[in-house]
């Protein structure tokens, strides 16, 4: 063998979508080129612009684009492939670099970046192989009939007109898009401009268009990508290293029929796999808006977590998120990620946040006295019977109930002393002294009534847990410092019978995934059941979805990620114009950002495109039942052209997302009933059944994608429900705007959900979240 062979990122995204017997060609290709690059049947010559640039032959069509990258330790030459092309797309103006910034290879194809972009630019490209002569010669065209000319448009405003070449050079771009990038005067000649785009020109150019600040472009996209060490432009083989390929000298084969499903296991953003990889002092955070990828940087995080451990037989490392079903996602997704190193997945503990407390409480508890955990409506129940059985009407109780949530279990707060001096930022309304002492009284009877059912609610067992897990942390601690004290000795005698030598934090290291929904308690618990230290906890979260209760200031419950807190900003689920639905829906809120600072989803955009979302408004419910079950149909079929035409194939493409819980079983009634479309419930435990139609409240949504989604019964009434909380507005206005949030964020959520196609439908009036 006398090259060594990888292939440039992109270019095995190119491979993905040619035909097998393409791919088989390829594979014999590498072969040949890692025998003998100068073979005469690989036909290697170098492109007349950029000569860096070499084309070989991959098939009588084909060519695959090289560039030379130094040598390996070996002393074999390094080749990239850069791109694999038909001959008729290769163009002598094609060019390759090293990025200033990040000092990796890059490609830039000027063919793909629009026409109206090169002419104003002067650009005209050269096919770098002339037509073959046995080729059919395209059929001529016909010259139009010539019309009067139309008066030539005016110039339009370039869009980036606010900045300078140095700029754009300054953040990244690469230099041969610097000019056709301040040339362009609308959106849709960016997009074609930076579809092709290196990832780091394609990211600041939609930031900038985005409207995001220069500043925020350069912190937020430019700087965490830049080079840790000076960058040579002219180095090729330093900045092989830095730019993300797969080596030939795998097989090929085998990657190639991992297809999509690589995109990302193998290849995070760089910003993504930084967040993933980097070394933390303390709690970080990444956040961002749906679809960026937070859930997929959690799973690298504890991959990267898990190699630095190596192997072992105790789980050090915990990932945990809020929803039940997530987590059988999350483990079906991370075992995906671990299949080349199982034994490391040994080192994690996948668990439910409640599930967890719901441990630590049974561990702790004395034999035969754990208590059955009902859920907060149930509970909310029980305290709307015993405040009509006090005849206490001043009093309203899903206020209680949010008070004890909140303020009493979130702060642990032990006494009615204690609640007098409580703090209750964020609760709205005040509540005085004497307030405070009847609400204690209601409360104090509540529990213990809860007690005499023998129930608790999830709170409580939060709230518990924590405890138990606070005071675990101080034993670990008081036994170190007694050691430091007595000069390290063995603690045998003191240890012997009381299990403390055995005490010492559950985890290294704690993952959390959707972190916007967690109790006080639980962080409570989380932060002690880890050493406060280096990569302790790493959160992934955005409250812009935030859609139970649980607000919470992480500084004030011991986990500080000043510093340490990074937003990604791309999404890769959604498309643009259902991006842009969703966000009007967010138009003009304000969201935290789980540290008594506040959030933003400024430059969230999407690179993807696909049908503008339909909005259709019905007369009755019936109407729009019908209308779903029209849309349902037609998805199907649309589906069975694209080649998904079983209901096993279609199955986890398609659902219908709804606002109520009374309405999944009314959807599920009637399609399956009437409409002869098979649905399955999406439980907390995940979709029941084999329905090709997921049918499920908005709530259960959280974190999944779907390919084509309906969200029906959108209407004013329904989100926000205002026979509930209409009353608030007068009586608790902050109460009433946090309602307002949740079920806002409901609806962001659902929207979020699509992939490629939406139809938002409701009766009556529209929901006053959706825009006209
Ligand atoms: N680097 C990447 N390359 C390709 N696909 C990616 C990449 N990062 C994320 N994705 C894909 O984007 C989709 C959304 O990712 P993920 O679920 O991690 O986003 P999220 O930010 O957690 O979303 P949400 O907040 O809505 O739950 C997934 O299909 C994921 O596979």
């Amino acid at each position: 063998m006398t090259v060594h062979l990888s292939l440039y990122q992109k270019a095995e995204q190119e491979l993905y979508k040619l035909d097998q017997s393409v791919k088989g060609q390829f594979y014999n290709f590498c072969h040949n080129f890692r025998e003998n690059p100068d073979h005469p049947g690989l036909d290697l010559k170098p492109l007349k612009g950029d000569g860096r640039i070499f084309r070989a032959k991959i098939n009588r069509s084909y060519r695959a684009l090289l560039t030379r990258a130094g040598v390996d330790a070996k002393g074999r030459e390094r080749w990239l492939v850069i791109a694999v092309r038909h001959r008729k797309d290769v163009y002598e103006q094609l060019s390759v670099a090293i990025n200033r910034v990040t000092g990796a290879i890059e490609f830039v194809d000027l063919s793909v970046v629009g026409e109206s972009s090169l002419r104003r630019a002067g650009i005209d490209l050269t096919p770098a192989e002339p037509e073959a002569e046995d080729e059919p010669e395209a059929a001529p065209v016909e010259a139009p009939v010539a019309e009067a000319p139309a008066p030539p448009p005016a110039p339009a405003a370039p869009l980036l007109a606010a900045y300078h070449a140095d700029d754009l050079r300054d953040l990244g771009v690469a230099d041969s898009l610097i000019d056709l990038a301040l040339a362009v005067t609308d959106s849709a000649e960016l997009d074609a401009l930076t579809a092709g785009a290196p990832l780091l020109s394609r990211d600041v150019l939609i930031g900038l268009a985005a409207g995001m600040p220069l500043e925020e472009v350069r912190a937020e996209i430019t700087q965490p990508v830049r080079a840790e060490e000076a960058v040579d432009p002219e180095d090729f083989g330093a900045a092989l290293a830095r730019t993300p390929v797969t080596t030939l000298d795998e097989d090929i084969q085998k990657i190639l029929e991992q297809g999509d499903f690589r995109a990302w296991k193998a290849y995070l953003h760089p910003t993504q796999r930084r967040l993933a990889t980097r070394h933390y002092s303390g709690p970080a955070r990444v956040s961002g808006g749906p679809g960026t990828g937070k859930t997929i940087v959690a799973l690298h995080r504890v991959k990267s977590l898990a190699e630095q451990l190596g192997e072992g037989h105790d789980k050090p490392i915990l990932l945990t998120t809020f929803t039940k079903n997530l987590t059988t996602d999350l483990k079906a997704r991370l075992a995906y990620l671990f299949d080349d190193t199982p034994e490391l997945l040994d080192r994690v503990e996948i668990t439910h946040i409640d599930q967890l407390a719901g441990r630590v409480v049974g561990e702790n508890a004395a034999a035969g006295r754990t208590k059955a955990r009902i859920a907060d409506r149930m509970a909310l129940r029980e305290l709307r019977e015993l405040l009509q059985e006090l005849d206490e009407h001043r009093w309203d109780p899903e206020f209680l109930m949010e008070e004890w949530e909140q303020v009493i279990l979130g702060q642990s707060i032990p006494t009615r002393t204690d609640y007098f001096k409580a703090r209750r930022a964020g609760r709205g309304r005040g509540v005085t002294r004497m307030e405070r002492n009847e609400i204690w009284k209601i409360l104090e009877q509540f529990t213990s009534r809860l007690d005499k059912l023998g129930v608790e609610t999830w709170g409580q067992t939060a709230e518990r847990a924590a405890r138990f897990e606070i005071e675990r942390a101080m034993k670990v601690q008081h036994r170190r410092e007694y050691k430091e004290q007595i000069g390290g000795l063995d603690l045998r005698h003191r240890d012997d019978g009381s299990g403390m030598r055995y005490l010492h934090h559950r985890y290294r290291h704690i993952v959390v995934d959707e972190a916007q929904d967690l109790r006080p308690a639980h962080w409570k618990m989380l932060r002690a059941m880890v050493e406060p230290g280096p990569d302790d906890l790493f959160l992934a979260g955005d409250t812009y979805q935030r859609i139970y209760n649980n607000q919470v200031s992480l500084g004030a419950l011991g986990i500080n990620i000043r510093g340490r807190s990074t937003r990604l900003t791309l999404s890769y689920r959604t498309t643009k114009e259902i991006l842009s639905k969703a966000l009007t829906v967010m138009a003009g809120q304000d969201y935290d950002d789980m540290d008594d600072g506040s959030e933003t989803l400024k430059g969230y955009r999407s690179v993807l495109h696909g049908p503008v979302p339909d909005l259709v408004e019905y007369d009755f419910w019936p109407d729009e039942l019908k209308g779903l079950a029209k849309t349902l149909d037609a998805w199907k079929r649309e589906l069975a052209t694209d080649g998904k035409g079983t209901a096993r194939d279609i199955r986890g493409s398609l659902a219908v997302c709804v606002a109520e819980r009374d309405k999944v079983n009314e959807v599920m009634y009637y399609l399956e009933t009437e409409a002869g479309i098979r649905c399955s419930e999406l439980t907390k435990d995940g979709p029941r059944g084999n329905g090709e139609v997921h049918v499920g409240t908005m709530h259960r949504f959280k974190g999944l994608e779907y390919q084509k989604l309906a969200i029906v019964a959108a209407s004013e009434g329904i989100i926000p429900p205002t026979s509930r909380i209409a009353r608030l507005e007068a009586e608790d206005p902050a109460r009433y705007t946090r309602e307002l949030h949740k079920s806002r964020s409901l609806l962001f959520v659902a929207a979020t959900r699509a992939r490629d196609a939406l139809t938002i439908s409701w009766h009556g009036h529209r929901s006053r979240f959706l825009s006209a």
